[in-house]
């Protein structure tokens, strides 16, 4: 045969699309294909001897009788014929078809061809895929990183890969960046100078995937003369191989996931691409997952504040801006229920403007109106404690709940409102009681009981406010 020298002969032969080892028995050495490398777990090198496969279980699957490498080109197989061989490796077992050819005296190959993937091996990807898909599937937006992370490490160990990553799409799709990447031991990290890369810089690579939503390139050196760019990019981060799966979400596609082979080049298999595109499959889902909790999180929170503000509104007084009489006949309500329950005194101020009518007829409707606000904030600001409430219960008219507050205390917070009317002086020449704006107020406080209603409460005041303005204004009556 035109046989010229082994180097030459392996330049074309180890570009055969599955494992491949040469065998020279006048040097004693072998040369492995990048399949064959990854196939038999060997560090890359242009040659190899007998201890560099001494880690492996070569076994006859029919007699059981363990093999030695060596024994495959000089004993075991016979030239042009496939042999089964069962190739051990870590506790895992992958039935293998080889086949011999003699290239001269001296000079044999040997091809192989996986045929049944260990079932371990397939076991334990399954066993990954499964905790991926777990761990993504109720993710947390906190979690999500660590997660593709993982995913990442895992589909680059079992396509052999040295480098695998995440790429989104920016949202006008003109540009792409590197947001997850996992390297393999003592390989070049490049996420962080893959931000904002122009589509349009990398043509061959962007329609690509635009059209078949993959970028499979088992030799970089090879790529066609129109993929330049494309080799340029690829061959400045030493990359001898690479695949890429799109990523799609509701039918756009929004990004991408990859596999780089640096240390060595890798034919890509049907099962690489297979596994590839479900961790990216569950990787889009997940995000998925992520934007639709988020978007239902922030419809959730708009309509717990929407809520939150139309009870204030339901419960608020529209002109003086404190509580309105629907709050105040519930608050009343409940406060009586937890007085009656813990026996402790409830408090009840009804406070009536004088000469109010007087006032507007005077002064004005609109100045009236602020009147009203100002002595209403300015019983609101007198609730400091918890519980207490000032209301406006209806016109001119406002009350005021003092929970756990007896009589005399309640006497004495009526007086405090006296006192804080006469600072706000405000103006009121058309009173006979006085030049500036009075109240009266009728102050009830009792211990409830069961039957202690609001309607009892709130009558009692009345009473109280009424026998206040009967017997001069501005002045507080008690209601016993
Ligand atoms: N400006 C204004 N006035 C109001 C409002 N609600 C009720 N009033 C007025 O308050 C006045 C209450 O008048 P009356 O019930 O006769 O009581 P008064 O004039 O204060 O007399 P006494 O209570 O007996 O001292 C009426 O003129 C109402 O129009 C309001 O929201 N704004």
């Amino acid at each position: 045969m035109g046989f010229k020298s082994v180097e030459d002969t392996w330049s074309t032969i180890k570009l055969i699309p599955f494992a491949v080892v040469l065998y020279d028995a006048k040097k004693k050495t072998y040369k492995a294909n990048s399949q064959a490398q990854s196939l038999f777990e060997l560090s890359p090198h242009n040659n190899f001897d007998d201890v560099d496969f001494k880690h492996l279980t070569l076994t006859n699957p029919e007699s059981k009788k363990q093999l030695i490498f060596r024994e495959l080109f000089d004993k075991y197989l016979v030239i042009n014929t496939s042999s089964n061989i069962l190739l051990g490796k870590a506790n895992t077992n992958s039935l293998i078809n080889a086949k011999l050819a003699q290239l001269s005296d001296s000079v044999h190959i040997v091809t192989f061809e996986i045929i049944k993937q260990s079932e371990d091996e397939q076991y334990n990807f399954d066993k990954i895929i499964s905790k991926i898909s777990t761990d993504l599937i109720d993710i947390q937006s906190d979690e999500i990183n660590t997660h593709i992370e993982f995913a990442l490490k895992a589909i680059g160990t079992v396509c052999f890969a040295d480098r695998s990553y995440l790429f989104k799409f920016s949202d006008d799709g003109k540009s792409m960046r590197n947001t997850h990447e996992w390297v393999n031991q003592g390989v070049e990290p490049f996420k962080d100078k893959l931000q904002h890369i122009p589509k349009n810089s990398l043509p061959y690579f962007t329609s690509l995937m635009n059209s078949t939503h993959l970028f499979k390139v088992n030799d970089v050196e090879k790529l066609p003369k129109k993929a330049i760019k494309e080799k340029e990019e690829l061959q400045s981060e030493e990359i001898q191989s690479v695949l890429c799966i799109g990523l799609r979400y509701d039918k756009e596609l929004v990004g991408f996931i990859g596999c780089d082979c640096v240390k060595q080049k890798r034919q890509w298999t049907d099962l690489d691409l297979i596994r590839l595109k479900l961790v990216g499959e569950m990787i889009a889902n997940a995000f998925k997952n992520i934007n639709f909790k988020n978007e239902l999180q922030y419809i959730q929170q708009q309509l717990i504040t929407a809520n939150l503000k139309l009870n204030e509104q339901v419960n608020t007084d529209g002109l003086t801006d404190i509580a309105n009489r629907r709050c105040f006949d519930d608050t009343l309500k409940n406060e009586l229920l937890r007085c009656t329950r813990y026996q402790q005194p409830i408090g009840l101020i009804m406070c009536d403007i004088d000469f109010f009518k007087k006032y507007n007829d005077n002064y004005g409707h609109q100045q009236g109106d602020e009147v009203l606000k100002s002595v209403a904030q300015a019983l609101k600001a007198m609730c400091k404690r918890q519980g207490d409430l000032a209301a406006r219960y209806g016109g001119e008219e406002f009350a005021i709940i003092l929970p756990a507050t007896d009589t005399d205390n309640s006497l004495k917070f009526a007086a405090l409102i006296q006192q804080k009317m006469a600072e706000l002086a405000i103006e009121h020449n058309y009173s006979t009681v006085s030049k500036q704006l009075t109240i009266s107020m009728g102050v009830y406080s009792l211990i409830p009981c069961k039957k202690t209603t609001a309607q009892s409460l709130i009558s009692g005041a009345d009473k109280a406010l009424y026998d206040a303005k009967n017997t001069g204004r501005n002045q507080v009556a008690l209601y016993k």
